[in-house]
């Protein structure tokens, strides 16, 4: 049995069900997103949700076939919140009715006026002022309730845009409280929560005993090997798996010859040393360097390195015998984006390497300790099991490494002038106490040689850029605004110090419309 309350997230799709669970956690209430294909009335019994939460989403419950949660629902006696579509489908479900009216889409700010003065607990903290500003986003409305349910606040757009059945303490709101742009939505949810009589009892410390717990149930005494790569969520999770099952737990490093400069003795040092966690230092730079040989097109580069990757955690796992288990740091975020009910393919912007093909392939099951966090809570629980803050605020590091910032064929020797150049600039970073305000700052080496003057004779060598950018989730992502006294003191050190590079410049493109990374 969990030790925690769980409030259960019925997912319909919403591009914000996502932020419904960060609200949760932040209020300290352990939650479950299930996409609504998988709600059964088995996974109702399984979760024993003491509140559950119906998600957005781009339905419309007008339309035949549109997405439904079991009726089971209803019947389980907690809490219900509806929120946009989640109120439209509950309405629809209970006896009401929803339409699409003209003239009654919303979308971006709203305002919603209260009715009445029912229901004060919900509305705690609301209604201070004479309105309250909502996010809304939706075309059609709720336009007749179900029975039991009545009107408490009412926007322009949507009449019922609040409403409850106290006796059943059924709500269903057509604004989205889960927003940054909703701004008392927080309090929202607060209150819905203290209703269900959530006490906050989720935090990172019972988080990672109850993470060990399952670990340990999961794995018995099979062998599980973990691909480390001295990131932050990889870290983690080899640390927290190793407080469980001690040494069945085996790392894998793999040095692909495209590290930065110390790392693979700084990941080795700190994890022999420091944890004494078995660790396989695997030197592969001769495999992947020859196979990158002569490879210049960005996509090509990305699935060589995957492609090796796989082969070598697949080799290590053959040495060791009894290991039957793969470890990933895979986060929250990833999962949700792999099974989120989208209704549409989207593009490949860039493969990214991914250990996600492996496990059917190698005949290994997942251990995933990390799949309900997002990264902030990562670092949280690192720094609950003692990681050194220093590895815990570690700028993200893709699995390929210095191939895709090094855009173009790859040599030894361009790799060799990028370390330096990225050591150096990092170095600046940290000396003028900017390195945790930025969220991934590195450089790019670029292929392209420019003619420069440098004691008075002629040089001939490559152009770098230098790229920071600041980001919450490294979805979008911003150029962080340097001093130029910063930037021009970085570019004299790089110039002055690293041979093969006469000409620095400063990426500020934001992503959109780039990406962070070069290729
Ligand atoms: N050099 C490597 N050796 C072994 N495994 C690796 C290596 N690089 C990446 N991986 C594996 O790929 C996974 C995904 O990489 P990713 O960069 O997203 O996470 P991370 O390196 O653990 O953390 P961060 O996002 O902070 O860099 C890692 O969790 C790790 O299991
Ligand atoms: O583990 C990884 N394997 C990859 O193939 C990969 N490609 C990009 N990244 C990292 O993802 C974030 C977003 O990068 P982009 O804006 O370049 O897509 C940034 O933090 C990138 O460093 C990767 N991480
Ligand atoms: N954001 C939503 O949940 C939208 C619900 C529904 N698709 C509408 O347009 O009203
Ligand atoms: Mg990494």
């Amino acid at each position: 049995m969990d030790q925690h309350d769980t409030l259960l997230i019925i997912d319909f799709g919403s591009q914000v069900t996502q932020l419904i669970a960060r609200r949760l956690r932040e209020l300290n209430v352990y939650c479950e997103i299930h996409p609504f294909q998988n709600v059964t009335p088995a996974l109702l019994a399984e979760t024993a949700p003491k509140a559950v939460i119906l998600s957005g989403g781009p339905a419309s419950v007008i339309d035949a076939g549109s997405p439904r949660p079991p009726a089971e629902v209803f019947e389980l006696g907690v809490p219900v919140l509806g929120i946009c579509y989640g109120q439209q489908v509950m309405m629809e479900m209970l006896g009401g009715r929803v339409e699409r009216g003209d003239g009654t889409s919303e979308f971006g700010r709203a305002w919603v006026e209260r009715k009445g003065d029912k229901h004060p607990d919900l509305l705690t903290g609301w209604f201070l002022e004479a309105r309250e500003q909502v996010w809304m986003s939706h075309g059609d409305h709720v336009a007749k309730l179900a029975p039991g349910f009545e009107v408490l606040g009412t926007s322009p757009g949507a009449p019922f845009a609040i409403t409850g059945d106290r006796a059943r303490h059924f709500y269903a709101v057509q604004f989205h409280p889960e927003v940054h742009h909703t701004p008392n939505g927080r309090t929202f949810l607060e209150n819905f929560v203290k209703i269900a009589g959530f006490t906050g009892d989720w935090t990172m410390a019972a988080y990672k005993d109850e993470a060990i717990r399952l670990i340990r149930e999961q794995v018995g005494d099979a062998r599980v090997i973990c691909g480390l790569s001295g990131g932050v969520d990889s870290s983690v999770a080899a640390v927290l798996i190793h407080e469980a099952i001690g040494d069945q737990l085996t790392c894998v490093f793999v040095d692909h010859g495209l590290l930065r400069q110390n790392e693979a003795e700084e990941v080795v040092g700190m994890f022999r040393d420091a944890y004494n966690i078995p660790l396989i230092h695997a030197d592969e730079a001769d495999l992947f360097l020859g196979e990158l040989e002569g490879v210049s097109d960005p996509e090509v580069k990305r699935k060589t390195i995957g492609r090796l990757f796989i082969d070598v955690f697949q080799r290590e796992a053959n040495k060791i015998e009894g290991a039957s288990f793969l470890a990933q740091g895979t986060l929250y975020p990833d999962v949700i984006e792999s099974v989120s009910f989208s209704g549409g393919p989207s593009v490949t912007i860039k493969s990214h390497h991914n250990v996600g093909g492996l496990p059917e392939k190698m005949g290994l099951k997942l251990v995933e300790p990390l799949r309900e966090l997002f990264k902030d809570e990562v670092r949280a629980l690192g720094h609950e099991l003692g990681l050194p803050a220093s590895f815990i605020g570690r700028h993200p590091f893709p699995g390929p490494g210095l191939a895709i910032r090094c855009p173009g064929e790859i040599t030894r020797d361009k790799l060799e002038i990028l370390r330096k150049a990225d050591a150096v600039y990092i170095d600046q970073i940290r000396k003028h106490g900017l390195y945790d305000e930025i969220w991934q700052a590195f450089v790019a080496l670029l292929p392209v040689r420019t003619v420069g003057v440098m004691g008075d004779g002629r040089t001939y060598d490559y152009a770098c850029a230098l790229r920071a950018v600041t980001s919450v989730d490294g979805m979008t992502a911003d150029y962080y605004p340097f001093s130029h006294d910063f930037l021009g003191e970085t570019a004299t050190r790089i110039i002055n110090e690293v041979r093969g590079i006469n000409r620095v410049t400063y990426d500020i493109t934001s992503k959109p419309p780039g990406t962070i990374e070069w290729e």
